[in-house]
């Protein structure tokens, strides 16, 4: 009986929310971090247009978001939010928990809690993982956590925070994501849920929150890698939340062939879909191509820390076009491969993850500036 079904499912959702309410009201505070303050220079900043969310309460607000996204995403391919849903302190909250992974938790229990799996990332991600250039490796260390995140054991000093960092999650894939995902249907002219349903919280997945802290370099590091911290790539999953930082160094590749810097902006979302939407959606949202490098010299010597939440879609979803859209058929469909070849979810995400900074790239023979390889059966370009 579907109603009864619905009833225990709302009074399980009720009972989960009561527990983290509990959760938010007892837990101390952490210590606090504190980001130094943004950059005073002046950058050639990327003009990204602001969607407030706010507005999407409304069918004619969501019509006009769901324009303005289009529009974003097929020129720059990154856009901030505004109106989230989060207050400024429960986001600077959610950075000192984020500091706290790094710096609360010894190397001991770092190393208990390091991801087992090159293809999937989960717990911690050492530094020195990644080749950037001339045998220098990456300063950056990551901590991935399963939106299910009881589903796996966290270092001790996490503990008193995973019910905030539940409802982190919760919060980024219900009130963030779905409601962008239904934006950037309606501009396809698909029904609302085409992409929601693909996004699911409760089907296998890895759709996770990442805490992530860049340690500063030598002098030396920075001239042989030609200062990247983070080499130019496309995201993996379907769309990416980060958590707007004053800490400079975040890229994006413009149309015209230059990088520009993301600009800072208090409290906001900064939004960019990776691959897996490009696939959905037959290329009609571009991934764009991002990097990081060393932050602007004011901000030079400092820590940065950045909190994500990495959406991808269902592990058992084939990333077969939404041919059916009638914007797709007018605009025609891309494909990276044939429909029949298509990567699941799963098979597209571990594969590119073991791939990552590990394997040894061929010179692209039609660009000589792109590094290529065949992951899934998909070729990946990569720009440094
Ligand atoms: O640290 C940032 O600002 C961006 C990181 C990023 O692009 C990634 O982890 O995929
Ligand atoms: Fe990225």
């Amino acid at each position: 009986m579907p109603s009864t079904t619905n009833n225990s499912v709302a009074a399980r959702r009720l009972a989960q929310v009561t527990t983290t309410l509990a959760g938010l009201s007892t837990a101390a505070a952490p210590p606090q971090y504190v980001a130094p303050p943004a950059t005073k220079e002046n950058l050639p900043y990327a003009d990204l247009a602001v969607i407030d969310l706010s507005q999407g309460h409304t069918l004619s607000g969501r019509r006009s978001l769901a324009t303005e996204v289009v529009r974003a995403m097929r020129t720059h391919g990154f856009f901030y939010v505004v109106n989230h849903g989060y207050s400024a302190e429960q986001t600077t909250r959610m950075f000192s928990i984020a500091n706290e992974t790094f710096d609360a938790v010894s190397e001991g229990e770092k190393a208990i809690y390091t991801g087992q799996s090159a293809s999937v990332y989960e717990g911690y991600k050492p530094r020195q993982t990644w080749k950037i250039e001339d045998g220098v490796q990456d300063q950056i260390e990551h901590y991935n956590i399963n939106r299910q995140v009881y589903n796996r054991p966290h270092p001790e000093p996490l503990r008193p925070y995973l019910a905030e960092i539940e409802a982190f999650a919760r919060h980024n894939h219900f009130n963030i994501l779905h409601p962008i995902l239904r934006l950037l249907a309606m501009g396809m002219g698909l029904p609302d849920e085409a992409l929601v349903e693909q996004h699911s919280f409760d089907e296998a997945g890895e759709s996770s929150v990442r805490f992530m802290k860049y340690y500063p370099r030598s002098v030396d590091e920075e001239q042989r890698t030609k200062q990247v911290w983070l080499k130019g790539h496309t995201d993996i999953g379907s769309v990416t939340i980060l958590w707007s930082q004053p800490v400079g160094g975040l890229q994006i590749l413009s149309p015209d062939g230059q990088w520009r810097w993301v600009r800072h902006m208090e409290n906001a979302l900064v939004i960019n879909a990776g691959d897996v939407l490009t696939f959905l959606c037959g290329g009609f949202y571009p991934a764009t191509r991002h990097r990081v490098i060393q932050p602007p010299a004011d901000q030079r010597g400092r820590a940065r820390v950045g909190v994500f939440y990495f959406a991808m879609a269902n592990d058992a979803l084939p990333l077969v076009p939404h041919t059916h859209s009638p914007v797709l058929q007018h605009v025609g469909v891309q494909r990276q491969c044939a429909d029949a070849d298509a990567p699941t979810m799963q098979a597209w995400r571990q594969g590119v993850t073991a791939a990552y900074g590990r394997s040894t790239l061929v010179r692209s023979k039609q660009d000589a500036r792109v590094e290529e390889e065949v992951i899934a059966g998909v070729v990946v370009k990569h720009y440094n």
